[in-house]
């Protein structure tokens, strides 16, 4: 099995603070609804800036594709819009992806699509791909009520392919709406390409016009879900004159993520921003955090690692949704939190989690740190090596959103490449 071994940077001594300047991935969200709106304009628009990540590559691959099977590996956004996309436009294709993927409920977006003219059969499991689909007759339904509380990937995914629909479409989102901000993101974009686009969150409404999208050029801004792991490592720098740059974040931004910025606020990081993107310095971190990760789910692991190594306590809400992502990420948590002398609780019934820091000084070893197929697992625990050695198992899965992680990360600690972690010495 390949691991890397994350070393921590030498104690700082006057003008060897931990410094940095990292470019970061850009954004694979807003990557992938500009390609479905481009690819629904006929390929007309100048994307510039799209991500290199796996999910992004594999999504220009599958629209440019004209393969039968569309095998969208892990990647969740690629599997709920190409299935809406290849639907409207028509297209005969097995949807299909890794053992994982063929575990993450699709079912609400087939039902809904199914609602609007497509033709889909489910190959193994019902609910879950594989999906064939089988072309589309548009039906004389224009509007829909949908779960909010399962995925919003599916609401981003109907509303890209509303405007391509005889009479558009009227979704209502019932339930809790979770990761909101991701369908705001998808709003603003189809906005900017032209979408006549109505949203009424007093009733969670959004009613879009049928009319075609304008090709445009876009610029896609870097990603405030990979600059989290910058915000973590700042925090845990020991060095208080650490200061880091992060290239091409802006203060407004269209992802919800950005939300790390009050968050690493109470553990001790000041965001500045600047012409090219945002300073990372240090302030007084504070003892305990709330935070309510519902608009956010994929900032969780990121500020759990955090709150560990900084003896801060964490009450964390608003992760269910976290079970049906790359992994079951609340089991992974709890699991390798352990590691490094934390625990994750749940202290109610009512989905409220607690990390609470237990033997972290005192474990003499380097753990090694299982990745579960997961990105984020990964990236999240990288910045623990701040403060202390630890080995990362399958480091080649931040491929998915940050390609370039490993490389940037050497720029704050040492990265020695571990070719076969059970013969490590941990
Ligand atoms: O629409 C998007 O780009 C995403 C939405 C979120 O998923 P859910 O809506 O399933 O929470 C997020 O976790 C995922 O990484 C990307
Ligand atoms: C959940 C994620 O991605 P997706 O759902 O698109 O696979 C993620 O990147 O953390």
């Amino acid at each position: 099995m390949n691991a890397v071994r994350l070393t921590p940077p030498a104690s700082p001594v006057r003008d060897q603070s931990v410094r940095a300047s990292i470019p970061l991935a850009s954004s694979k969200s807003e990557s992938n609804r500009a390609l479905i709106i481009d690819a629904l304009t006929g390929f007309g628009c100048e994307l510039q800036n799209l991500s290199t990540a796996r999910d992004t590559q594999t999504m220009i691959r599958l629209l440019h594709s004209g393969d039968f099977t569309a095998d969208v590996l892990d990647a969740g956004t690629t599997m709920r819009f190409l299935t809406a996309y290849f639907a409207v436009t028509g297209q005969h294709k097995t949807m299909t992806g890794t053992p994982r993927m063929c575990e993450r409920p699709i079912g609400i977006l087939v039902d809904a699509l199914r609602t609007l003219g497509a033709d889909i059969t489910y190959l193994k499991n019902d609910g879950y791909p594989p999906l064939q689909l089988n072309g589309f007759r548009a039906s004389e339904i224009n509007q829909l009520s949908i779960r909010g509380d399962v995925s919003s990937q599916y609401i981003s995914a109907l509303l890209m392919i509303a405007p391509m629909l005889p009479q558009g479409l009227t979704l209502t989102l019932t339930g809790a709406v979770g990761s909101r901000p991701y369908i705001e993101m998808t709003i603003a974009q189809m906005v900017y390409f032209g979408a006549d686009v109505q949203a009424d969150w007093q009733t969670n409404t959004i009613t879009v016009a049928p009319k075609p999208y304008i090709a445009k050029p876009y610029q896609v801004e870097s990603d405030w879900s990979g600059a989290s792991y910058w915000y973590s490592v700042a925090a845990l720098a020991q060095d208080e004159q650490a200061e880091i740059e992060l290239l091409g974040l802006k203060e407004n931004s269209l992802q919800g993520d950005s939300a790390i910025v009050a968050i690493m606020r109470s553990f001790g990081v000041e965001s500045t921003f600047t012409d090219t993107g945002v300073r990372l310095t240090k302030r007084p971190a504070e003892a305990s955090l709330s935070w309510d990760f519902t608009d956010c789910p994929d900032l969780a692991q990121t500020v759990a690692v955090c709150a560990a190594v900084k003896g801060i306590t964490l009450t964390l809400t608003g992760i269910e949704s976290l079970k049906i992502k790359e992994t079951d990420r609340v089991a992974a948590l709890q699991a390798e939190l352990q590691k490094i002398g934390a625990e994750l609780v749940e202290v109610e019934t009512n989905h409220r989690y607690e990390v609470r820091t237990t033997t972290l000084s005192s474990q003499p070893h380097a753990p090694l740190i299982h990745t579960y197929d997961d990105h984020r697992m990964a990236m999240a625990f990288a910045p623990v090596a701040m403060q202390r050695e630890i080995i990362v198992e399958e480091p080649g899965v931040v491929a998915k959103s940050y390609p370039s992680f490993w490389n940037d990360m050497a720029q704050v600690v040492t990265v020695t490449e571990v070719p076969n972690s059970a013969n490590a010495t941990v």
